[in-house]
C-alpha cells in the first residue's frame, strides 16, 4: 500500500541547504502495523511528514517516490493531495493542546473533517461525531460532544485527536509521538486504542517514538534510524531480542527496568550530530563502542543479515557471519 523509494529530503537554512533524511527505503502493507524509532533529531517526523507532503515547499527539496495505491505522492499536484489528506491518510501528534481550536467544540472540530470529506450537513456531522466518540472510547459521548479542549484531560484529547484522524476511516494513520505527553497508564490505553481501531477498521499504522520499548509492542515491524538513515529494519520481536546494529542495541540498554535494580539509567555516551555536520563514514562512528578504522572512512551500506532484518554496520554484520 505504501512504498517509499529512496527518500531524501534536504532544508534550506540560512548557510545553504542541509540533508534531513538520506536515502530512506521502507513499504507498508494494508492492516500492517510498523514502529519508526530513534532519538530526537534522527528524522522520524521529517519522514512521517513527507509521506503527507506538510513541509513548506519552498524550503523543502524532496527526491525518491512515495508510491501509495500505486500514484507517486511527491509528484501529485496539490489539490490531490488535499483529497488524501485526512481521507485516505490521517496524523496525529504528540500534543492535542496544540492541534486541537481551543473555541470550538470538539464536535464541531470532528464534525469539520466529515463536511470536508463526505460533504455531510451540520446536524448528520454532529451525529457522526458522537458515534466517533464512542468509538474512541468517550465516556456519554452525546454530553461530551458540545465540550470545549479545555473541559477534557490530556489523554481525552488525545482520543478526540484520534476520533478526528479516523472520521473518514483512513487507510492508514501515522502517529507521531501520540502518547510522549501522558503519564504510563494513559499511554498504554491510548496504544490499545489504537491497536483495536487498526484492526476495527481495517487501517494500516505507522507509529513514532523514541521509546523502542514502547514501538516494540505495538508494532509488527521496526525501522530504527539515526542521523536521517535507516540503521536498522527488523520484525519487533527480533529488534527486542537481539537487536544488531549498535545504536539499537544502545536504545534498548537505555529503556529502565521495572524488575532490576540498575543503579544509574544507561545513555548512549555523545550526541547526535547535526545534518550540517555529519562525520565522513558512519554516523554512528563517533558514540560507537565497536568502532573500528574502515567505519571512518566511507558510510557504510544498509546490508540484509537475514531475511526482513537489515542493518547498516558492516562490522557487525562480518562478525555474525563468522560466528553463523
Ligand atoms: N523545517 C526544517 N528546517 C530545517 N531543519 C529541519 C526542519 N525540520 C526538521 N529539521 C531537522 O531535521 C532533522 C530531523 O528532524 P526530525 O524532526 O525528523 O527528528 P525526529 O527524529 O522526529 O525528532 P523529534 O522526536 O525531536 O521530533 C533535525 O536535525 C531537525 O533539526
Amino acid at each position: 500500500m505504501l512504498q517509499i523509494e529512496n527518500l531524501s529530503v534536504d532544508f534550506r537554512v540560512d548557510s545553504g541547504w542541509i540533508s534531513s533524511v538520506t536515502d530512506v527505503s521502507f513499504t507498508l502493507g494494508p492492516r500492517a502495523s510498523l514502529g519508526i524509532v530513534g532519538e530526537s533529531g534522527s528524522g522520524k517526523s521529517v519522514t512521517a511528514l513527507s509521506v503527507l507532503r506538510l513541509h513548506a515547499a519552498r524550503n523543502t527539496r524532496m527526491r525518491g517516490r512515495i508510491m501509495f495505491d500505486g500514484q507517486d505522492l511527491l509528484t501529485l499536484p496539490e489539490r490531490r493531495m488535499r483529497e488524501i489528506r485526512g481521507r485516505d491518510i490521517a496524523m496525529i501528534f504528540q500534543d492535542p493542546m496544540h492541534s486541537l481550536n481551543p473555541v470550538l467544540t470538539i464536535g464541531d472540530q470532528i464534525g469539520e473533517t466529515l463536511r470536508i470529506h463526505q460533504k455531510l450537513d451540520a446536524a448528520a456531522a454532529q451525529k457522526a461525531a458522537i458515534g466517533l466518540l464512542d468509538m474512541v472510547r468517550i465516556p456519554d459521548a452525546a454530553r461530551r460532544v458540545t465540550d470545549y479542549p479545555h473541559q477534557l484531560s490530556g489523554g481525552m484529547r488525545q482520543r478526540v485527536m484520534i476520533a478526528m484522524a479516523i472520521a473518514c476511516r483512513p487507510r492508514l494513520l501515522i502517529a507521531d509521538e501520540p502518547t510522549t505527553a501522558l503519564d504510563v497508564t494513559v499511554q498504554a490505553q491510548i496504544l490499545d486504542l489504537l491497536r483495536d481501531l487498526r484492526e476495527e477498521i481495517g487501517m494500516s499504522v505507522i507509529l513514532i517514538s523514541h521509546d523502542l520499548g514502547l514501538v516494540a509492542e505495538f508494532a509488527e515491524r521496526v525501522l530504527v534510524m539515526y542521523a536521517g538513515e535507516l540503521v536498522e529494519e527488523a520484525p519487533s520481536l527480533t529488534m527486542f531480542a537481539r537487536p544488531a546494529h549498535p545504536y539499537s542495541e544502545g536504545l534498548l540498554k537505555a529503556i529502565p527496568s521495572a524488575d532490576e535494580d540498575v543503579g544509574r539509567l544507561y545513555a548512549i555516551p555523545g550526541r547526535i550530530p547535526d545534518p550540517g555536520r555529519r562525520p565522513p563514514g558512519c554516523n554512528f562512528a563517533p558514540r560507537c563502542p565497536l568502532v573500528q578504522p574502515a567505519c571512518t572512512a566511507a558510510p557504510p551500506p544498509l546490508a540484509t543479515m537475514e531475511p526482513g532484518h537489515l542493518i547498516r554496520c558492516p562490522v557487525r554484520l562480518a562478525a555474525m557471519e563468522t560466528t553463523g
